[in-house]
């Protein structure tokens, strides 16, 4: 019998029972559930990430709906517990949901809600701070200076990359890959090359329009590419972000082939997930080719890093924050309890997960519906005509 799990309790006498298996950024999330009549139960328990067992527990006999977190597993055991306790919603407080079988929930007919748009730009940002920090070896720089060993300006001192006139390649030109890319091109003048898919047509004028206008003011204008392969990317680019999901096909899309490609005083981000990336010939990459640099937000076995990475001066690594603004934070939780909320009350799915602006206005009632449902079209969900 699994051990009952710590939580806090809101509205205790709300006729639906939604569970948040993590306290999660502000307040707005949590009101617009008891306005709506839900009791929330927010799991307390310490340990950083739950057990498929302690999920189980938390649901209990009888839940309408929850919203969980990246580091979870949604799978079989999971959506089969929901669906005996009643329920008929799961959100996943994270846009990706590689940890979620969706067919395991389609089988149960549970809803997957997913948090896309808000943190688009967010994301975006720690990927190009990832970059500069790589190309402008900030981290090493830093270190240092409070190891007390600054002693004087020296012309060889912390030489890093020049940004301007190179070429940056995005992997993955959704909508994060495309604010990056903007970012890029329009901040440090960069030339782009993408491979996606799919063609990125507004990224595509957005960079035309900046040459023009670059050209019109006497400077030199950006261009821009799109890759027939992923191995055109590598070969050409100075700066590689990676901003594909995470799936069978972009599972160790980096690799000793693929790595071996790159120039070798390449930058390398990855903000997508840790698996895209094969870490134990990445760490031998950047031991063969010291002038190669990575900025790193995920990790194939996170938390943990494989051997040798923490070593590496080459390498920039942070915990998983690529999302982590207070604004895009809050907006996520807000999305998800909408997500979960609007199955609850039988609401048809936004029309458009890319534009969710009109359920993070705080000075206005959410729309009714849910903002973001990936398996709407499997369950054969209405979409909302709004
Ligand atoms: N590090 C972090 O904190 C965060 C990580 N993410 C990750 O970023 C991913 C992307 O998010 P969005 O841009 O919102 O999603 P999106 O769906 O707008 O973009 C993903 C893009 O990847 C492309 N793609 C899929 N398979 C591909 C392949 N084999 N080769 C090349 N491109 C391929 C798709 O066509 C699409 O354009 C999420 O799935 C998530 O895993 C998202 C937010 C924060
Ligand atoms: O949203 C996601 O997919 C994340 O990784 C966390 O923001």
């Amino acid at each position: 019998m699994a051990k009952p799990v710590s939580i806090e309790v809101w509205n205790p006498n709300g006729k639906y029972r939604v569970i948040s298996t993590k306290p999660m950024p502000g307040t707005r999330w949590i009101n617009l559930l008891i306005e709506q009549d839900c009791r929330v139960e927010i799991c307390t328990e310490k340990k950083t990430i739950l057990s498929v067992e302690d999920i189980i527990a938390l649901i209990g006999n009888k839940c309408d709906g929850v919203i969980g977190q990246l580091t979870e597993d949604w799978g079989d055991t999971l959506f089969a517990a929901l669906s005996r306790a009643g329920g008929k919603a799961f959100s996943n407080m994270a846009v990706g949901y590689n940890n979620v079988d969706v067919n395991a929930a389609n089988k149960c007919g549970v809803a997957v809600g997913n948090t896309p748009g808000v943190l688009t730009e967010t994301t975006a940002e720690l990927a190009a701070s990832l970059s500069l920090a790589a190309a402008r070896r900030i981290v090493e720089a830093d270190e240092f200076m409070r190891a007390g060993l600054y002693d004087g300006w020296l012309p060889h001192l912390f030489v890093g990359n020049l940004l301007k006139g190179q070429t940056v390649g995005v992997i993955g030109a959704g909508r994060i890959g495309s604010a990056y890319a903007r970012m890029m091109v329009e901040g440090f003048k960069m030339n782009l090359i993408y491979y996606d898919l799919y063609q990125a047509t507004r990224l595509e004028k957005f960079v035309t329009a900046y040459g023009e206008f670059l050209k019109s003011n006497g400077e030199q204008p950006v261009y821009w590419k799109r890759a027939s392969s992923m191995d055109e990317v590598l070969r050409e680019a100075d700066v590689i972000s990676l901003h594909p999901v995470l799936d069978k096909t972009t599972y160790h899309l980096i690799n000793k082939e693929s790595l071996a490609t790159m120039k070798k005083e390449a930058i390398l981000v990855n903000c997508s997930r840790g698996p895209v990336v094969d870490e134990v010939a990445l760490v031998e990459h950047l031991k063969q080719n010291p002038m190669f640099r990575v900025g790193l937000d995920v990790f194939e076995d996170e938390p943990f890093m494989k051997p040798g990475l923490a070593e590496m001066k080459n390498a920039v690594v942070v915990p998983h924050i690529a999302s982590a603004s207070k604004w895009t934070r809050e907006g996520m939780a807000t999305l998800a309890a909408l997500n979960v909320l609007g199955k609850i009350k039988g609401y048809p799915v936004w029309g458009n997960p890319n534009q969710v602006e009109p359920f993070l206005n705080e000075n206005a009632p959410p729309p009714a519906a849910c903002p973001s449902i990936v398996n709407t079209k499997a369950l054969g969900l209405p979409v909302s005509k709004l």
